[in-house]
């Protein structure tokens, strides 16, 4: 039997390295399916429309969630933002792993939704808010005032990090980035044999009826 694809969910305040590692994890694993979020914020320079993310109106959004197109959405910095649903059930079926760049807010909704047991949680912790700032700023994509906002904001995110399964400090790339591959690895590994016991049980069971 097919494994059911796991959802990767990895949340940090703003800056603090998600888009950085996520692109690593899928380099290191091109299955991993990245969960393209629809989102109302203007794109940055270089970000790519379905790539980064799916650019749409407050109308178009609004129009996503009434349509029940949305596993989780939220609003964070006054934007909204949200994960289409319909890709992460393709990747599920077809045994393949989902990664998620979301807030907390959606990693709370997906956790407590019906799939919350097939969920992964890691939060990116920066290793100062003097590193963090820097990051938002040699980023080089957001004003002093958005980045301002972000800082302001970034302990609250951070408040949350005791919900996720495993919290990382991104300090050094390399060590943080082996951490995820070896969480990945793990959590992989444990879910197939889930699977090969669960088969294993049933096998006992249907031995047992067999004999009386
Ligand atoms: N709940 C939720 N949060 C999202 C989603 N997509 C992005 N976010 C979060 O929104 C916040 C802002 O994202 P973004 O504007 O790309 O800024 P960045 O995190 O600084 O790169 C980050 O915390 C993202 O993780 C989504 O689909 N759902
Ligand atoms: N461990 C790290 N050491 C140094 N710079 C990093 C590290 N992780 C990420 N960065 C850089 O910090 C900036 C913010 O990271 P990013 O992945 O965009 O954050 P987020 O997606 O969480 O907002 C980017 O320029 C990224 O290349």
């Amino acid at each position: 039997m097919n494994r059911r694809g796991l959802l990767i969910i990895l949340s940090s305040p703003s800056g603090a390295g998600k888009s950085f590692h996520s692109k690593i994890l899928r380099k290191w694993d091109p299955s991993i399916r990245f969960s393209v979020s629809a989102t109302t914020r203007a794109p940055r320079v270089g970000e790519e429309d379905g790539v980064d993310y799916h650019f749409v109106s407050t109308e178009e959004f609004k129009d996503m969630v009434a349509e029940g197109e949305m596993l989780e959405h939220a609003e964070v910095f006054d934007n909204h933002y949200g994960s289409p649903k319909a890709p992460v059930k393709a990747a599920m079926g077809a045994g393949e792993d989902t990664l998620f760049d979301i807030d907390w807010q959606g990693g709370q909704q997906i956790r407590n939704s019906s799939l919350g047991n097939d969920v992964v949680s890691i939060f990116l912790l920066p290793p100062s808010m003097a590193v963090l700032e820097g990051r938002l700023r040699s980023r080089g994509q957001d004003s002093d005032e958005v980045i301002a906002n972000r800082m302001a904001k970034s302990l609250d995110e951070v408040s949350h990090w005791a919900e996720y399964d495993y919290v990382l400090v991104n300090d050094d790339p390399d060590v943080c980035a082996q951490s995820l591959k070896a969480i990945l690895t793990a959590e992989r590994a444990r879910r197939e044999r889930q699977i090969s016991l669960n088969d294993f049980v049933r096998e006992l069971q249907t031995e047992y009826e067999d004999q009386t």
